[in-house]
């Protein structure tokens, strides 16, 4: 798969994550929020990350709403060595929008938390395949923030989020492409060989 086809790829489903009418959307988010909720190493304490639902992408307040009460929530925030922090985020928190127009937690730079301080972190995808190979936005920002985890294995756990309409039938990882543990959807959970 060369980049040609990666971004006809990327074009073709983003376009149909946006298409995606609005009942089924909504609909969406309560099943996926139950399989990432019953996934086996969902953990029942500690703390998680998501992402801010856009362009199409499959939202996560349902199971943000869900997770156990000892379970802190944070968003991904833009890090100037050009890889991911995480800030805990509870509605209502306030927020500022990135360089690329997505809302994120507006803290202090010493509330922000390192990619290996998380036990589980919700990845967001344009595409991905049965094997929990992903294709993202290309902007390399998930493969460059848990790139250690290609040579250790977790927490933080690694799970893609998507619509199932997503699911391209074979995607060729590239040499930094950071393995999925899971992908989730509203339909299907697939689990990387332990
Ligand atoms: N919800 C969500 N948050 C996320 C990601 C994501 O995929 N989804 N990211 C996953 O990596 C990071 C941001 N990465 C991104 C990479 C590229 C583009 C992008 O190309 N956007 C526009 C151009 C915007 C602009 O530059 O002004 C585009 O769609 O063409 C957006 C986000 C961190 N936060
Ligand atoms: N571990 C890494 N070290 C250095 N550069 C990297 C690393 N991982 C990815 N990159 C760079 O990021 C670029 C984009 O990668 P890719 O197209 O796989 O992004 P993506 O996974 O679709 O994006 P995202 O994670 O932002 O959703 C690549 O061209 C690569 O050069």
């Amino acid at each position: 798969m060369n980049d040609d086809a990666r971004g006809t790829l990327r074009r073709a489903m983003r376009a149909r994550r946006r298409a995606l009418p609005a009942p089924e959307r909504i609909a969406a988010a309560a099943p996926l929020a139950e399989r990432l909720l019953a996934l086996p190493f969902a953990p029942r304490t500690g703390t998680v990350a998501g992402y801010w639902a856009m362009d199409g992408e499959i939202a996560l307040h349902a199971w943000q709403l869900g997770l156990p009460t000892g379970v802190r929530y944070c968003l991904p925030v833009l890090h100037a060595d050009t890889t991911l922090r995480f800030a805990p985020w509870t509605p209502g928190a306030p927020l500022v929008s990135n360089r690329y127009g997505i809302p994120e937690p507006e803290v202090p730079a010493a509330a922000l938390l390192a990619p290996a301080q998380l036990d589980l972190v919700v990845v967001p995808l344009v595409a991905f395949d049965a094997r929990g190979h992903r294709l993202g936005m290309g902007g390399g920002w998930y493969d460059r923030t848990f790139a250690f985890r290609t040579s250790q294995a977790g927490p933080p756990r690694l799970v893609g989020a998507a619509f199932a309409l997503q699911q391209a039938e074979a995607i060729v990882p590239q040499p930094w492409d950071v393995p999925l543990d899971a992908v989730c959807t509203e339909s299907d959970t697939f689990l990387a060989p332990a």
